[in-house]
């Protein structure tokens, strides 16, 4: 017999966006919903209560740096181009596995509280982060970072190679929870020459790519500089964008290029929180939906966010999209809440962002009885402008409750603290050394 697990006594948020009472039945075995209906609590073996709160999909954060959370408050107040090359950079230099290992812990138990199930990492050392994805028991589509300016050939050709080596050795770890992607940085960053070896490789591998796409002016004007094009055109002639493809910011992008990421099915992982700390810019995200592009939701790493909690970007993105577009009515309540979780869950390629038989079982479960959260006209509008990640009280992922009334199942969370904390104090002082 089959483990089951029900969510009871809540009322859960339909792919159409009603909200109905009603329980979740769960295979926990095979990680997928069974039913969504009235009275399923008699027939599970686990149930979970969800009285006066909202079952809503789990949260998919589509753009991060998972071990950057290592690096929160680092270094602040600058612009995408110093503050990597002054801070960030440096202090990567002197990351060790053990240092991803422990800050894509401490990162995991932050998705965790805030109800994200499945997030985006690309980094380095991606052994330990799929490990920390493992005991975690989050979904995640992670990939090796490629950066080939100031590397010599052989050094270059390396990263490239090594990327899309860990893309084939990890996918489909953790039992099928941890999928891969071959991500070079960004159209500038990686040369043409490199493109053409490994783009090719990794389609032959069967796996997407992810990159930065147009996040700055300066990064623009780099590419028009080599190639006196726009980058998403640059990105296409080298067979970058595809349908498994999705790219991350997309701030900076004019008429044809939006045409292009949605002609060619490439989704946008939108970084609200991230491109206003650094004044990288609005992205159009009402135009690109408009286009029929997939637009999702990502964080950024957390030194350029502060945080993980998604619903920090829902607000943001319902926010900064209205004032991109000068329209009040912009990026509503409803898109926004999609984009945090089937836009998302589209962009990464899993079966999850719905609650609805089949679907993967990746719920978060949201206490609807909190001071700010009163009165209740709709919920909807709660889940976009007025909730927070600590509202979270269950999350769920692949059938398993990872959060049961805010406590983390998962992880000792005052270890994983503490070491984050030493890990942290000691690559700083490496860093300035
Ligand atoms: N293997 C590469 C590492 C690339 S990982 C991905 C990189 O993205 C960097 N990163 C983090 N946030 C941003 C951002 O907002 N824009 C561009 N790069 C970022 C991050 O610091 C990390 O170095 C190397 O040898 O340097
Ligand atoms: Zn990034």
């Amino acid at each position: 017999m089959t483990d089951t697990l029900a969510v009871t006594d809540g009322r859960v948020l339909t792919p159409e966006f009603d909200v109905v009472r009603a329980d979740v039945l769960i295979d926990a075995d095979a990680g997928e919903i069974i039913e969504v209906g009235p009275d399923l609590a008699g027939d599970a073996e686990e149930t979970i209560d969800a009285t006066d709160s909202l079952v809503m999909p789990g949260l998919v954060n589509a753009h991060g740096h998972a071990t950057m959370t290592l690096l929160r408050g680092y270094a602040d107040d600058k612009t995408l181009e110093d503050w990597l090359q002054e801070d960030i950079w440096p202090a990567e230099a002197e990351l060790t596995a053990e240092d991803v290992a422990v800050g894509t812990r401490l990162a995991a138990v932050e998705l965790i509280r805030s109800g994200t199930t499945a997030f985006a990492d690309m980094y380095f050392h991606v052994g330990e982060v799929v490990d920390a994805v493992r005991e975690a028991g989050l979904r995640a589509r992670v990939g090796h970072g490629v950066v080939t300016v100031g590397k010599d050939e052989e050094a270059a050709r390396d990263d490239f190679a090594e990327s899309v080596a860990v893309a084939e050795e990890y996918d489909g770890a953790a039992d099928g929870r941890v999928r891969t992607a071959v991500m070079p940085h960004a159209p500038h960053t990686v040369g043409t020459e490199y493109f053409e070896e490994f783009v090719p490789r990794a389609r032959e591998a069967g796996v997407p790519l992810h990159f930065h796409l147009n996040e700055t002016e300066t990064y623009i004007d780099e590419i028009d500089a080599e190639a006196g094009v726009r980058p998403t055109e640059y990105a296409d002639d080298l067979g970058l964008l595809a349908e498994d493809t999705w790219v991350a910011h997309g701030v900076h992008v004019d008429a044809s290029e939006i045409e292009t990421l949605a002609e060619r099915g490439t989704a946008v992982a939108h970084c609200p929180a991230s491109n206003m700390k650094l004044a990288s810019g609005m992205a159009p995200v009402q135009e690109l939906l408009d286009a029929g592009a997939t637009v999702a939701l990502g964080t950024d790493g957390a030194a350029s966010n502060n945080d993980l909690d998604l619903f920090d970007e829902i607000r943001d993105a319902a926010m900064l999209g209205k004032l991109a577009a000068d329209d009040a009515a912009a990026v509503d309540a409803e898109t926004a809440v999609r984009m945090a979780t089937e836009g998302g869950a589209d962009a990464l390629g899993f079966d999850s962002g719905r609650i609805e038989a089949g679907a993967n079982a990746d719920l978060a479960v949201v206490d609807l009885d909190a001071v700010h959260l009163t009165p209740e006209h709709d919920p909807v509008s709660h889940l976009a402008y007025a909730a927070r990640g600590s509202d979270v009280r269950h999350t769920v992922c692949d059938g398993k409750v990872l959060m049961r009334d805010r406590d983390v199942l998962v992880f000792d969370e005052d270890d994983v603290r503490e070491r984050a904390q030493e890990h942290a104090e000691a690559l700083a002082a490496r860093a300035e050394e």
